[in-house]
C-alpha cells in the first residue's frame, strides 16, 4: 500500500482498441488469444509493482520455489513460457549461470520491453544469459528435446487452448526433463475460493481500478474460476504424453505449482 501511496507505479490509460464484444459482456473482454495479448500489454508498466503490493512480496517466495522445482542446473539450457516482465528467467538465470543459456517467451511485447530493460538494469554476468522472444505458447519457435527445464508462472490459466500449450511443452522438453507450472490454485476447497474471490473483490479489483485496470483484475477472478484443479492439471499433463505429473498447494491453497516430467 506505501508503494501506492507513494505514487511509486502511476496509474496508465488504456488506448487499445478492444472488440465490440467486449464492450457489452465483461467476461467476453478476454476469452480470446488477442484479447489476452491486449491486457497484458495494458497492465506491463505496472505489473511487478503491484504484484509486490498485492502479495506482500509473496510472489518471490512462489516463483522461487517453482524454479527449484524444476530442476534447472548450473550449464542447463531452459525456458520460460509466458515470461512476462522476466521475473522467473532471472531466477533462471542465477541457477544455470553464464555457461547455461535462458529463453523468455511472451506474446506481450510491452511486458518483454519491460523485461529487456530490467536486464539492461542487472550487472551480474548470468543475466547476460537470457534472451527474449516474442512468440506464442500453442506454437514454439524452437526444435524438439532442447530445453533442460521449463517453467511457467501465472502463465498456461491465461492461455486459451491449455492442451495444446502442454504438448508443445512436452515436445520441446528432453527425455526425463521437468516443467514447473505456478498458478493460482483454483481449490476443492469453498473456504480457500471464498477467501480467493473476497481478496480479488476486496483488494486486488480496488487497488486495479485505481489505476484504470479494474477489468484486468476482475478478469483474474474469471480465469480462476475457468482454470483446472489440481487434479484435472496432472490429467492435463499425462495426457499430453509425460510421464509422470504432481500439484503441489502453496500457501494455504492459495496458490499451486504442477511438476511433470517428461
Ligand atoms: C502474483 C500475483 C499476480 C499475478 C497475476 C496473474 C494474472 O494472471 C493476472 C491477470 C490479469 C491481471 C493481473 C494478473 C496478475 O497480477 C499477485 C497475486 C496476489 C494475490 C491476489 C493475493 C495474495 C494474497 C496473500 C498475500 C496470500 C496469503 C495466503 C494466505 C496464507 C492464505
Ligand atoms: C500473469 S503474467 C505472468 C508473467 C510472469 N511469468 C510472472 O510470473 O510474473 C502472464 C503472461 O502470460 C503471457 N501469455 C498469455 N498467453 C500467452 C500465450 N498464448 N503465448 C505467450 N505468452 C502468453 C502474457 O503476455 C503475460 O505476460
Amino acid at each position: 500500500m506505501a508503494a501506492l501511496v507513494l505514487g511509486i507505479v502511476s496509474p496508465v490509460t488504456f488506448t487499445g482498441k478492444l472488440s465490440p464484444n467486449s464492450r457489452s459482456r465483461r467476461r467476453m473482454v478476454v476469452k480470446c488469444s488477442n484479447e489476452r495479448q491486449i491486457l497484458f500489454n495494458r497492465i506491463a508498466p505496472v505489473y511487478d509493482n503491484l504484484n509486490d503490493l498485492l502479495s506482500l512480496g509473496q510472489h518471490r517466495i512462489w516463483k522461487n520455489m517453482a524454479v527449484s522445482w524444476s530442476g534447472a542446473k548450473t550449464g542447463d539450457n531452459v525456458l520460460d513460457m509466458c515470461c512476462g516482465s522476466g521475473d522467473l528467467a532471472f531466477l533462471l538465470s542465477e541457477k544455470v549461470g553464464s555457461t547455461g543459456k535462458v529463453m523468455g517467451l511472451d506474446f506481450s511485447s510491452e511486458q518483454l520491453a519491460v523485461a529487456a530493460s530490467r536486464q539492461n538494469l542487472r550487472a551480474r554476468s548470468c543475466y547476460k544469459c537470457i534472451e527474449w522472444i516474442e512468440g506464442d505458447a500453442v506454437d514454439l519457435p524452437f526444435d524438439d528435446c532442447k530445453f533442460d527445464a521449463i517453467t511457467m508462472g501465472y502463465g498456461l490459466r491465461n492461455v486459451v487452448d491449455r492442451v495444446r500449450a502442454m504438448k508443445e511443452m512436452y515436445r520441446v522438453l528432453k527425455p526425463g526433463s521437468r516443467v514447473s507450472i505456478l498458478d493460482f490454485n483454483k481449490s476443492n476447497q469453498s473456504v480457500t475460493t471464498f477467501m480467493q474471490d473476497w481478496m480479488i473483490d476486496n483488494v486486488v479489483v480496488p487497488v486495479g481500478t485505481v489505476y484504470g485496470l479494474a477489468k484486468e483484475f476482475e478478469y483474474l477472478k474469471y480465469s480462476i474460476n475457468g482454470y483446472l484443479t489440481g487434479e484435472e492439471l496432472e490429467t492435463l499433463a499425462l495426457e499430453a504424453g509425460f510421464s509422470s505429473a504432481c500439484h503441489y498447494e502453496i500457501s494455504g491453497g492459495f496458490m499451486g505449482n504442477l511438476v511433470a516430467e517428461r
